[in-house]
């Protein structure tokens, strides 16, 4: 360690980092951001949000207008040797090394960083992957998905303690996408510290601890999952009417109730947190006004939903 290292808990603590580009665009304007050690965190944004351009400031590839960022309390850009060799930057595409074998090109990462060969972490990386049997294999005769695995492989290759995933599963099936998140928390138990960006909500519903998310170039929220699933969550409560109807009956048009455009759907609206979610009432409303119904169902709002709906207030 540097003699210069701040003591922090966090893997990464960006402070006040702002970007203009060259061409006057402003792409950040004030982000402070902990990510803390050993977690799983998804930053989330619409194109242009400005996720790659805060993931490159903090590699030390883009170098910020104002404010510093610590990678395990090294500046990235005093110490940019020592910290860009503590993180993994796994990019969304491989765009070299195609004639090259999947050891060769493992092997080539991790000597990009000046460290030591070691041919049994190389190994060991290779086979956490399933890329084992391919080892000799030359990467332009893999799968996509296997293409996916070498470019984690390379960026695990120096034994970084943070890994960037760069929308891991962009264009993937299914069946990878699941396998990735599978790697993704196996990497996460052997300690290292995940940030990834995604456009799909459901992987960071999936996959993260606490969620980021970023528009126009500003850090809107910061949270928990669970918390931001439970604090903006709500719950809805469908209900098909065996008639369809014209208006609410009177007493009916309480607030969190709706008819829904078709006029066959009552849709109430409660708070998860509630301590009353006033459906006992409602159902007994109903009966007394002689409104019958065929179905019910309740539909819980996804991380998704969410998001759209914080990206849309946002300034
Ligand atoms: N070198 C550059 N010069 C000028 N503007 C740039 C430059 N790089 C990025 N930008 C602009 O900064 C904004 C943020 O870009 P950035 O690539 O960080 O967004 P993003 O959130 O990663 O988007 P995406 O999800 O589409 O990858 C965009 O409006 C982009 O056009």
């Amino acid at each position: 360690m540097s003699d210069q290292a701040i003591s922090t808990p966090n893997a990464v603590s960006i402070r006040a980092i702002s970007k203009t580009y060259q061409s006057g665009f402003q792409a950040l304007k004030t982000v402070d951001l902990d990510i803390r050690r050993g977690e799983i965190f998804a930053l989330l944004g619409p194109n242009g949000a400005g996720k790659t351009t805060l993931i490159s400031i903090v590699c030390g590839i883009v170098r910020p207008s104002g404010g510093a960022v610590l990678v395990d309390g090294h500046d990235v850009q005093r110490d940019y040797r020592v910290t860009r060799s503590k993180i993994g930057l796994v990019p969304q595409e491989l765009s070299t090394d195609a004639f090259e074998t999947v050891w060769a090109s493992v092997r080539f990462s991790r000597g990009l960083f000046g460290r030591e060969r070691n041919d049994d972490h190389i190994e060991k990386v290779l086979r956490d992957l399933s890329l084992w049997d391919k080892k000799d294999a030359k990467i332009m005769t893999l799968s996509g998905g296997m293409k996916r695995r070498v470019l984690i492989a390379k960026a695990l290759a120096h034994e970084p303690s943070i890994l960037f995933l760069d929308e891991p599963t962009a264009g993937v099936d299914v069946e990878l996408r699941h396998d990735m998140w599978e790697m993704v928390r196996k990497l996460r138990e052997t300690g290292v510290t995940v940030i990834l960006t995604t456009h799909y909500i459901e992987e960071a519903e999936e996959m993260a601890d606490r969620v980021g998310v970023i528009t126009r170039g500003e850090l809107i929220l910061v949270e928990e999952k669970d918390v931001l699933m439970r604090k903006l969550g709500k719950k809805q409560l469908s209900i098909t009417l065996q008639t369809p109807m014209q208006a609410l009956p009177e007493g009916l048009d309480a607030s969190g109730l709706a008819l829904a455009d078709d006029g066959a759907t009552l849709i109430y609206t409660f708070d998860t947190q509630g301590e009353d979610t006033g459906i006992a009432e409602l159902l007994r409303k109903l009966a007394e006004r002689g409104v019958d119904f065929k179905d019910l169902h309740t539909l819980e709002s996804s991380l998704e939903d969410i998001f759209v709906s914080l990206v849309r207030g946002a300034p």
